[in-house]
C-alpha cells in the first residue's frame, strides 16, 4: 500500500513528520511511503506548485497525507502559481468532490472551547463539504467597468449532477450516524443554493429514514455557537463548507484539531488537517500536531481498510489528552513533537 507524503509548507512538514512517527510505530506491515513537493516548497523547487512529479505520485497512491500550503513569500504571485493551487489541483485533478470534516469534543479538552463546557461537550458532528465547484472553480478574472474601475469576479456555478453526488454522501453519512442531515445554504439570495436545495430534496426521497432541515449559511454560523449539539451531519457547499468548519474547529477547542477526508467516487482519499501552513509559528514547534495524526487515522480507517488501527490512533490521542498533553492552542506549554511523544507513549 502506497502512501503519497505531501508535507508542504510552513508547519506542514512538522506536523506530518509527527503523523508519519505514529503510523510507522503501529508497525503496519506493507505500508511504503512516497514524498512529493507541493504548495510554495514545491515551486521554490521547481516554478510550480502542483508538479507533475507529485500529480503523478498521488495518482498511483492508495492515499494522500497532506499537511499544509501556503507561504508569505508567494504572495502577488499570479494566481496559478499560488501555493493554494495545490490542494485545489490535487482536489480536481482526482475527483476529491466529498470532503469530510468531523468536529467531535474530547471530553478532556470541553474546557479548550470558545463555547461554555457544557455547549462544547454536546458537539458531535460532521461536516460534509463538497471540494469540486462552486464560486472556486467558476470563472474568474479581472475586468474594467465601463467608468473605468479595475473589477474582480469569480462566478459561483453548481450544476444537478455536482450537487446530486454530493447529497447522497451526505444522507449516507447521515444514514451511517444519528440520521439528521441540515443541508446549509443560502437559497434566500443565491441561484446555486436554490438549485442545492431543489437538488437536495430531491435525493431526500431516497433517504425517507434521514430526517432533512434546511439553514440559511448566517443562521447556521450563529447556530453553531448557540447550540452545535443540535447538528448531526451539516451537508453544504465549498466555499459554506471551508468556513463553517474553521468555525467549528473552535467550537471543540482548536483548529489544530480537526482531521479531514477527501474521497472520489472511487473511493481514494486525501486526508489533511482542516487548518493552514500557520506561517506566525511555522519553525518553532510549536504546532499542534493531532489535526494530522488524526487524519491519518481516517485515511487508515477510509482508504486502507485498517479500522482497528485507526481506532488505536485515536485512543491513544484521547489518551495522551486525558494525561494532559496540551500544545500551546490547547492552552499547554507541549510543543509538537511532545505531542506527539505523548501519543507514541500512549500507544
Ligand atoms: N489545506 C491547506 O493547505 C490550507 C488550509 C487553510 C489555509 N491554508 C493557507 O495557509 C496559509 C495561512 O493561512 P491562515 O493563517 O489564514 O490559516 P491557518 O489555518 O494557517 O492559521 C490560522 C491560525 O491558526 C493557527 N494554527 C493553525 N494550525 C495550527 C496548529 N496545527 N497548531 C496551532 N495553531 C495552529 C495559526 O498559527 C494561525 O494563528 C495561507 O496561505 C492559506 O491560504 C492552507
Ligand atoms: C487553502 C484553501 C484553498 C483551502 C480551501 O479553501 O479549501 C483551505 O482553506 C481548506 O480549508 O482546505
Ligand atoms: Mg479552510
Amino acid at each position: 500500500m502506497l502512501i503519497a507524503l505531501f508535507p508542504g509548507d510552513g508547519i506542514g512538514p512538522e506536523i506530518v513528520a509527527q503523523a508519519k512517527r505514529v503510523l510507522d510505530a503501529l508497525g503496519i506491515d506493507g505500508l511504503t511511503y512516497e514524498e512529493g513537493l507541493v504548495g510554495g516548497a514545491a515551486w521554490k523547487a521547481v516554478g510550480h506548485p502542483l508538479p507533475p512529479e507529485t500529480l503523478d505520485i498521488a495518482k498511483r497512491a492508495d492515499a494522500i497525507l497532506f499537511g499544509a500550503v501556503g507561504d508569505p513569500d508567494c504572495d502577488g504571485l499570479e494566481r496559478h502559481l499560488r501555493p493554494e493551487q495545490a490542494i485545489l489541483g490535487l482536489r480536481k485533478e482526482l475527483g476529491l468532490f466529498s470532503n469530510l470534516r468531523p468536529a467531535k469534543v474530547f471530553p478532556e479538552l470541553a474546557d479548550a472551547s470558545a463555547l461554555k463546557p457544557e455547549v462544547a461537550s454536546a458537539i458531535d458532528l460532521l461536516i460534509v463539504r463538497e471540494t469540486n465547484g462552486d464560486v472556486y472553480f467558476g470563472e474568474k478574472g479581472f475586468r474594467t467597468t465601463a467608468e473605468g474601475w479595475r473589477e474582480g469576479y469569480d462566478i459561483m456555478s453548481y450544476n444537478e449532477a455536482e450537487v446530486r453526488r454530493i447529497a447522497h454522501g451526505g444522507f449516507q453519512a447521515a444514514r451511517a450516524r444519528r440520521g439528521k442531515l441540515c443541508s446549509v445554504d443560502k437559497a434566500n439570495v443565491l441561484e446555486t443554493s436554490q438549485l442545492w436545495r431543489d437538488v437536495v430534496i430531491e435525493v431526500a426521497k431516497d433517504y425517507p429514514d434521514v430526517a432533512l432541515s434546511h439553514m440559511y449559511v448566517d443562521n447556521a454560523a450563529m447556530q453553531l455557537v448557540r447550540d452545535p449539539g443540535q447538528f448531526d451531519v451539516i451537508l453544504t457547499g465549498n466555499l459554506f463548507g471551508d468556513i463553517l468548519s474553521d468555525q467549528a474547529s473552535m467550537c471543540v477547542g482548536s483548529i489544530g484539531m480537526l482531521a479531514s477526508a477527501t474521497l472520489n467516487a472511487e473511493g481514494k482519499g486525501l486526508y489533511e488537517p482542516i487548518h493552514g501552513s500557520a506561517p506566525d509559528i511555522a519553525g518553532q514547534g510549536k504546532a499542534n500536531p493531532l489535526a494530522t495524526v488524526l487524519s491519518a487515522a481516517m485515511m487508515l480507517r477510509y482508504s486502507l481498510g485498517l479500522g482497528a488501527e485507526a481506532d488505536r490512533i485515536e485512543a491513544a490521542v484521547a489518551r495522551a489528552l486525558a494525561g494532559g498533553a496540551r500544545s500551546a492552542d490547547l492552552g499547554g506549554t507541549m510543543g509538537t513533537e511532545e505531542m506527539g511523544d505523548a501519543v507514541l507513549a500512549a500507544l
